[in-house]
């Protein structure tokens, strides 16, 4: 891989770039070459809200089901047909739209392909900023896992998967103290797709605007510094580290050393940059059974 990760110099290749650079890396939707960049996001969000619309049609459901007492704790259930309700696997979703935009009610890209083969789907919803802030954000997240978990204590595995702004949600979670929730997750397989694990290049974009991190806030909530110091709680846990092919150089180097990190921190972590994909396709591609990542998720759940 031909990423390099921190320079010579040991400072991060973000802090050289001009202010105009350094936004445009961290503009998912400048870097789509399939289509213009309004239409990338209006086709993402169109394929969310069919794929969503089809999944209630199709699969029974929990719909708006509360984990905490804020309107925006809800997150969404699907089952597959099969099998008594809670035996299975449980594949939990965290969407992407940088931490303010974005939500459960269009984001069940995975669920036909997923349920199709026994795998329950939830889909989380979180308040996004300029309502929540990234603490509060992180809090829910870890909220809706323990919610799963008690309601379903014979789930036979929890897997956590977020897009960008969500798997960073979900790399969090690698350093969740479970202890003070009463319940320890069954987790078994981390996901973490076209993600931002450190956060500092984030307070000098325009999206700090709405999400008004400081760089405490920043480095508090950036796995990347993170993991290097935690142990991991299973250390036989896979964890999945994706990154588009059209994804922007930053996107690479920040999935490259996440995963990197992992490793040197004991952690069961792999990596995959999928082919033929940009920031939002690799998400779409998960309504397809026959996709490549929907197949690595399958394969990782039921190896
Ligand atoms: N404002 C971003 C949108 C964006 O980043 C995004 C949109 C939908 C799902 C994930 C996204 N990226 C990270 O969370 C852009 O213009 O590309």
């Amino acid at each position: 891989m031909e990423v390099s990760g921190v320079g010579v110099s040991g400072e991060a290749p973000w802090k050289k770039m001009s202010a105009e650079e350094l936004e445009h890396q961290y503009l998912p939707r400048q870097w789509v070459v399939r289509l213009g960049a309004e239409e990338a996001l209006r086709t993402y969000s169109q394929i969310g809200i069919e794929a969503t619309r089809r999944a209630q049609a199709t699969w029974k459901s929990l719909l708006h089901v509360p984990y905490g007492d804020g309107e925006g704790e809800r997150v969404d259930i699907y089952f597959p047909n099969k099998v008594a309700e809670g035996a299975l696997p449980f594949f939990l979703f965290f969407h992407g739209g940088y931490w303010q935009s974005g939500s459960k009610d269009q984001s069940a890209f995975m669920v036909d392909p997923l349920a199709a083969q026994g795998v329950a789907v939830v889909i989380v919803g979180y308040d996004i900023a300029p309502k929540g802030t990234l603490d509060q954000m992180v809090d829910q997240v870890t909220r809706s896992i323990v919610f799963v978990q008690k309601r379903y204590p014979s789930n036979e595995g929890i897997y956590l998967c977020g897009h960008s702004a969500g798997a960073h949600l979900a790399a969090m979670m690698l350093l969740a103290d479970w202890t003070k929730h009463g319940v320890t997750p069954n987790l078994k397989g981390f996901f973490l797709v076209s993600g931002v694990f450190d956060l500092e290049p984030m307070v000098y974009t325009s999206q700090n605007v709405a999400l008004q991190l400081t760089l405490e806030d920043a480095r508090r909530n950036s796995p990347q510094l993170k993991v290097a110091q935690a142990q991991p709680a299973d250390p036989a846990c896979p964890v999945l580290v994706v990154v588009g092919q059209f994804d922007s150089p930053e996107f690479h180097r920040q999935s490259w050393e996440f995963y990197q990190t992992l490793c040197q921190g004991g952690w069961k972590a792999s990596f995959e940059k999928l082919s033929d994909v940009d920031h939002f396709e690799i998400i779409e591609t998960l309504t397809q059974k026959d996709s490549v990542l929907t197949q690595i998720f399958l394969k990782t759940i039921f190896q």
